[in-house]
């Protein structure tokens, strides 16, 4: 893992922005914590394909610490910000998401792959490296207005999060910014997705 504290990418066909992350010789301070953050991430070559480098965030978790300085990075930055909801995307921001949701006491709105919500469901098909996915959210779990922070572990082309910044609006949501450990590099010259921030607290290596 690499740079530290970001926010954007362009990707899934939609603009991405991310703040740049703090590096040597740009004048601003890295968070000491984000090294260890970086450090905890697993890089697994060719996985699940050839050619992949799979940035595998079990094993931060398997450190209580580490996953705490995550979590608690992205709380000191949504804390105090009117936030009434925080969005995990299915399956890797259900990990982290409910933690900052209820530290900085927001609900947590689950946007899940197909079939999986019980409800009443608006739905946003997606464009992957290979194929399409869709997320789904329960029509009434955001109010319109709402000031809402999408997270998810890592950023790629950025088209899930793109998606789900689509569901959000098409609710009414106000999006304040998508939150995501990892970036890949070619998330990493970008500040925005579809107008929002994207804030990234460390790149991946590969
Ligand atoms: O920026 P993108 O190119 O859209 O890729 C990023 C997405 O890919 C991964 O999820 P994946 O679709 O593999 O699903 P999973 O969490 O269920 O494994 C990751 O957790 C992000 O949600
Ligand atoms: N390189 C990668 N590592 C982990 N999850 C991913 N999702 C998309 N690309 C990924």
């Amino acid at each position: 893992m690499g740079e530290q504290g970001t926010s954007g990418s362009e990707g899934g066909g939609s603009m991405v922005e991310a703040q740049a992350p703090a590096k040597k010789g740009d004048g601003r301070a890295a968070d000491p914590r984000l090294q260890g953050i970086s450090d905890a991430i697993r890089v697994v070559p060719h996985f699940p394909k050839p050619g992949i480098m799979f940035n595998d965030i079990t094993a931060l978790l398997l450190r209580p610490g580490v996953f705490k300085d995550a979590v608690d990075m992205f709380v000191e930055r949504y804390r105090g910000m009117g936030i009434a909801a925080v969005a995990g995307i299915e399956a890797r921001g259900f990990i982290f998401g409910p933690a900052i949701a209820l530290a900085i006491g927001a609900k947590f709105i689950p946007l899940r792959k197909p079939g999986k919500l019980p409800g009443e469901v608006i739905s946003e098909t997606y464009t992957l490296e290979y194929g399409t996915d869709c997320l789904e959210m329960h029509v009434g779990a955001v109010e319109p207005g709402d000031r809402v922070v999408v997270v998810d572990d890592l950023v790629a082309t950025g088209g899930t999060l793109s998606a789900a910044i689509k569901l959000l609006e098409r609710a009414a949501a106000d999006v304040v910014e998508c939150a995501c450990l990892i970036g890949l590099p070619k998330f990493k010259d970008f500040y925005k997705l579809d107008g929002k921030p994207v804030y990234i607290l460390v790149e991946s290596r590969k």
